[in-house]
């Protein structure tokens, strides 16, 4: 399958090249967008430059911090227009090892519509997380999947492989969600479209260099959108554009 990784990066310079080099070598085939919003830190210079190296690497530049659900959107929107046949989504921070990817993209060979690299099956793993970090996901997780009777155990994890056939039946600029609400969106527009969703183990290892741009305001937006979803399909049962 002719296959774009997507990386989304704000403020990883510290981390682009190695993630780069790493993605090419696991899966020499695919090609890789780079979609920065502008860091100070260059992030975009260095993957222009390390890109060039490497070849098959592309960089989109944006020119502010719009958010990682919004960064997924153009980056989708660039390999939709392009014509690729899965499209992959992963952190720049090394969090998601690339080393995984050959199994995301056989999953998605096999048959899948959405592949997600799951830390809640069996063999899936998160060596070093803390507690309160770990059981905030394990709850948001289980509040979604209840809520929105989504079957799936890891619903806002971010290393995905996507079939393009099927990315290209939601419409991406309906999705408004960012950060973990933009994650479950997406699966739940998947899984309300009778699409087939394989999780596959992987280990989430936080990320060494640089800074988690997660916040508290992403959580709650994460906790009242799977909310409204729940109540607008299950108790008003108003059929929505996206999700
Ligand atoms: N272009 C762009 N990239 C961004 C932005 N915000 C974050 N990123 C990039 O998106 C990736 C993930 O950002 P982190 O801030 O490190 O996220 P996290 O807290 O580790 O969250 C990860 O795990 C969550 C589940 O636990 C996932 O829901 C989430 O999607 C992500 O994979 C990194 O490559 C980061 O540079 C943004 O506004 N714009």
């Amino acid at each position: 399958m002719r296959t774009l990784v997507v990386l989304p990066t704000y403020q990883e310079a510290e981390n682009i090249e190695e993630v780069l080099g790493r993605v090419r070598r696991a899966v020499p085939d695919a090609d890789v967008l780079v979609v920065d919003d502008g860091s100070p830190d260059g992030t975009a210079d260095l993957a222009e430059a390390v890109g060039a190296r490497l070849g098959g690497v592309s960089v989109l530049r944006r020119p502010g911090k719009a958010g990682l659900g919004s960064a997924y959107r153009a980056g989708f929107a660039v390999g939709l227009r392009e014509g690729y046949e899965a499209l992959v989504e992963m952190d720049s921070d090394l969090s998601h090892d690339p080393d995984a990817l050959p199994q995301l993209l056989a999953a998605l060979d096999g048959g899948a519509d959405l592949v997600i690299g799951s830390r809640y099956v069996p063999g899936g793993a998160i060596p070093n997380w803390a507690t309160h970090r770990l059981l905030l996901s394990r709850w948001g997780n289980r509040y979604a999947a209840t809520v929105l009777g989504l079957p799936v155990r890891d619903a806002t994890a971010g290393f995905r492989a996507y079939r393009a056939t099927m990315l290209a039946r939601i419409p991406l600029r309906g999705v408004r969600a960012d950060g973990y609400a933009f994650q479950i969106e997406m699966a739940y527009a998947v899984a309300r479209r009778g699409g087939t969703i394989v999780e596959v183990p992987i280990a989430f290892t936080d990320r060494v260099r640089g800074t988690s741009k997660m916040s508290g305001r992403i959580v709650v937006e994460a906790m009242l959108l799977v909310t409204w979803w729940g109540v607008r399909d299950r108790i008003l049962r108003r059929a929505p554009d996206v999700a």
